[in-house]
C-alpha cells in the first residue's frame, strides 16, 4: 500500500503527499480512483480511507501580503523543499520566475530588464513578466481578439494555498472575473494555478472553471522560458514527425523532419498533438524532462538576434541563454460549459529520474 503522509482537498483537485512527493491529483468522479497522469502509480480513494483521514489543514485563504518576498523587485514567495530545490512565484501571474535544483542550478530564464508589477507601482494592467512560466489565459498569442496571450499573467493573483512549514514545497493561487475582466471578456471564470515542488522536478497545473452560465471556448498556455548556457549548444527531442504550424511564415504546416530543434535564429512553431514527452539536451547531455498533460499543443519559440534586439524587455544577447517550450493549447480552444473544468499541467524534471 502507498504510504500517504498527508492530503488535502482543493476546490477541483487533491494534493497528495505520499513516499514518493507531492502530488496534484485532479478530483475526478469524485476521487481518486482515476489513474492520475500525474502518479506514476494507483492512488485509490479506500487506501487512503484506511489511513483514517489524516488532514492537516490549510492556512486560511490570504490575499495580497502572502507575498512577502521580492525578486528583482517582483513580489512573491518561496517554495522549497528538504532536498535544496526551491522557486519563486510572482504575485502577478501566478509565474513562477524561478526554479533551482539542489544542484544549485538555475532552470528558469527571467529578463534582468523585464516590467512587472513591483510593490511600489502596483497600477494595473502591468506590462507581462519576460520569463519564468507566464500563464497565458484566455488567449493563446495573438490567435483572437484579445491582448496578446491574454489577461490573466498581467494581472494580481491570489494565494489560496500558501507554503507553509508543513508543506513548504506546494502553494496554489486563484483569480476570477471581476468588473474589471468583464470589460476585456464577458466569461465567468475561476483559474487556478498550482505548483509542485518535489526532488529534482517542478508541476505547474492550470485549472480552469466556468463559473457562469454560457459556455466559452478558450486557449491557453504555460509560456516556460527554461535557462540555457548557449542555445547554440541546445537540442530539443522528441519532435520528429510531428507536423507544426510556423508561425515566422504565416502558419504554414510543415513536419518536422530533423531528429531534434536547434535553435540558430528566430523560432516560432506550434506543434500540433506531439509527443507529451520532451528532451531537452545541452552539450549532447540530458538536461531537462518536459513532460505536458491536458494541453495538447507544445510551442517552442526563441526570438532570434533580430527579434530580440526590437523586444524592449529583453537584452539583445539573452535569446542565446534561453527557449521556450510551451505546453499549449491552441489549434483546437477548449470549451467549457457552466460548471465545467479543465486542468493541464507541465512537469518538468531533471532527467536521471
Ligand atoms: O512577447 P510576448 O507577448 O510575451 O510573446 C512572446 C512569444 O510567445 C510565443 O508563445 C509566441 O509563439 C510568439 O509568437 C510570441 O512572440
Amino acid at each position: 500500500m502507498t504510504k500517504i503522509y498527508e492530503y488535502t482537498q482543493q476546490p477541483h483537485f487533491w494534493i497528495v503527499h505520499d513516499e514518493q512527493g507531492y502530488w496534484q491529483v485532479p478530483a475526478r468522479n469524485n476521487g481518486w480512483q482515476d489513474r492520475s497522469p500525474f502518479v506514476g502509480h494507483a492512488v485509490n480513494l479506500r487506501e487512503v480511507a484506511d489511513l483514517g483521514g489524516i488532514d492537516l489543514g490549510l492556512p486560511a485563504a490570504s490575499a495580497a501580503d502572502s507575498f512577502t518576498q521580492e525578486l528583482q523587485a517582483l513580489p512573491g514567495l518561496t517554495l522549497s523543499n528538504a532536498q535544496g530545490d526551491s522557486a519563486f512565484v510572482t504575485r502577478q501571474g501566478a509565474q513562477v520566475v524561478s526554479w533551482k535544483t539542489a544542484d544549485g542550478r538555475e532552470r528558469m530564464y527571467l529578463s534582468a530588464s523585464t516590467g512587472g508589477m513591483t510593490r511600489a507601482d502596483d497600477t494595473i494592467p502591468a506590462a507581462a513578466i519576460r520569463g519564468g512560466v507566464p500563464v497565458c489565459f484566455p488567449q493563446f498569442s495573438d490567435r483572437g481578439p484579445m491582448v496578446k496571450h491574454g489577461f490573466v499573467r498581467s494581472l494580481p493573483w491570489q494565494v489560496a494555498t500558501s507554503p507553509s512549514a508543513q508543506s513548504p514545497a506546494m502553494a496554489t493561487f486563484v483569480i476570477e472575473d471581476d468588473a474589471q475582466t468583464h470589460q476585456i471578456w464577458p466569461h465567468a471564470f475561476h483559474a487556478e494555478v498550482g505548483v509542485v515542488l518535489d526532488a529534482g522536478r517542478l508541476v505547474i497545473t492550470l485549472t480552469a472553471t466556468n463559473r457562469g452560465d454560457v459556455a466559452f471556448p478558450f486557449t491557453a498556455a504555460l509560456h516556460t522560458y527554461f535557462r540555457v548556457d548557449d542555445i547554440r549548444q541546445v537540442e530539443l527531442q522528441g519532435l520528429q514527425q510531428v507536423r507544426y504550424q510556423d508561425a515566422t511564415a504565416g502558419c504554414v504546416e510543415v513536419v518536422q523532419q530533423d531528429a531534434s530543434v536547434k535553435i540558430a535564429a528566430e523560432l516560432d512553431r506550434v506543434y500540433m498533438s506531439p509527443p507529451k514527452k520532451l528532451l531537452l539536451l545541452e552539450n549532447g547531455q540530458p538536461s531537462l524532462q518536459i513532460e505536458q498533460v491536458g494541453f495538447e499543443d507544445t510551442v517552442v519559440w526563441n526570438p532570434g538576434p533580430v527579434k530580440a534586439a526590437a523586444l524592449p524587455d529583453f537584452p539583445d544577447q539573452d535569446w542565446l541563454h534561453m527557449i521556450c517550450v510551451e505546453a499549449a493549447c491552441v489549434i483546437t480552444p477548449v470549451t467549457l460549459a457552466p460548471g465545467q473544468t479543465w486542468t493541464g499541467g507541465q512537469i518538468l524534471s531533471l532527467p536521471s529520474r
